[in-house]
């Protein structure tokens, strides 16, 4: 039989839609299943995910595939940028208290009518503070799937260079389609907007975006939520911090975060001989990202050498490369 784990996996590469990793986990199954000495039931199992292979991918079977809802046009296309995660709370790891600041945001947005009928408005402005790949990014993708709303990514970059003079005019555009067009608008990257009024780089433009930035978010009193994430909170104006409802802070995973994140991410393969100890102190310093992607290459590696088990060397090698790669 397959093990507890290995069934969470399959059940959630199934609603993630991640053919790949389904299959990859079905096979995991069916190899289990054969050194169980349930030879029978493991090629069973394997004819049946080659004849499923055999067919293509879902996508391409002239099955419907989700049409989006909306999708900016003219103007809005080169500014927003639109998808519809299936991403829950669940799915991150999170430090108890962030996890229940962001379910009292789901809880005010999903009692707003509520709230609304009492004259008090729920929380929509969030600042999201935090180092590189601790899941700022994912929180705004677990908001809007947990709200069942489209998350459009405001392309920063774009705002800014590309329009430079006209950063403004282009902001009213965002904040007017925010109004119009109601989920959850991330501005990522957000210090770029928002940097110091002082610093020695910032010359007029900045400021001035940033002043209409502060103004069509106090002003906007529309139904989405506004999110604004940065890895740079010293470049950010303080004068910013008092527009949003709610400032969250993201850290780096500590020892029970980072097991929590490793055991869920190497679900899929055998981890009972893995000294979890020696690996959780290897992962000291590295991003939420940086041991999602060495469980990633490990994995692999235990793929491809036509195994099924995750050992400790596996996994301090990938998590080594990894930091290998920090700046
Ligand atoms: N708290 C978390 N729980 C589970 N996975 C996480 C978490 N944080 C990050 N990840 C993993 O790392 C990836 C990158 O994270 P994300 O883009 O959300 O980081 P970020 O904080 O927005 O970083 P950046 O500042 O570089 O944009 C995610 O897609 C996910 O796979």
């Amino acid at each position: 039989m397959a093990t507890a784990e290995q069934l969470k996996a399959l059940l959630k590469s199934y609603s993630e839609n991640d053919e790949e990793r389904f299959y990859a986990v079905a096979m995991q199954v069916a190899a289990h299943a054969a050194r169980q000495g349930h030879g029978k039931l493991a090629q069973e199992m394997r004819e049946l995910i080659d004849a499923s292979k055999a067919k293509g991918p879902k996508s391409q079977r002239g099955e419907r595939a989700p049409v989006p809802v909306v999708q900016p046009r003219g103007e809005l296309a080169g500014l927003l940028s639109v998808s519809y995660p299936k991403t829950r709370l669940a799915d991150m790891v999170l430090e108890p208290t962030l996890r229940a600041r962001l379910e009292r945001i789901l809880l005010e947005q999903r009692q707003r009518e509520k709230l609304l009928t009492h004259g008090l408005a729920p929380r929509r402005k969030i600042l999201l503070v935090g180092p590189p790949g601790t899941g700022k990014t994912l929180t705004a993708r677990a908001l809007a799937g947990e709200l069942s709303q489209p998350l459009f990514a405001v392309l920063l970059d774009g705002l800014i260079t590309k329009f430079m003079g006209e950063t403004a005019a282009k902001l009213r555009v965002v904040f007017d389609a925010l109004q119009r067009t109601r989920g959850v608008y991330l501005f990522d990257e957000f210090d770029a907007l928002g940097s110091q009024r002082t610093s020695p780089k910032d010359v007029g433009e900045i400021r001035r975006v940033l002043n209409s930035f502060l103004q069509f978010l106090e002003q906007d009193e529309s139904e989405s939520l506004i999110i604004a994430a940065t890895s740079h909170v010293e470049l950010l104006d303080r004068a910013l911090f008092r527009r949003f409802d709610d400032i969250l802070e993201y850290s780096l995973p500590d020892e029970a975060q980072a097991e929590q994140l490793l055991r869920a991410r190497l679900a899929m393969l055998d981890t009972r001989r893995v000294t979890w100890k020696q690996v959780l102190e290897a992962t000291r310093g590295l991003s939420y990202a940086e041991i999602v992607r060495a469980c990633e290459d490990a994995a692999k590696d235990v793929v491809l050498s036509d195994s099924d088990e995750v050992t400790t060397r596996g996994v301090l090698d990938a998590l080594e490369a990894r930091r290998g790669r920090q700046p």
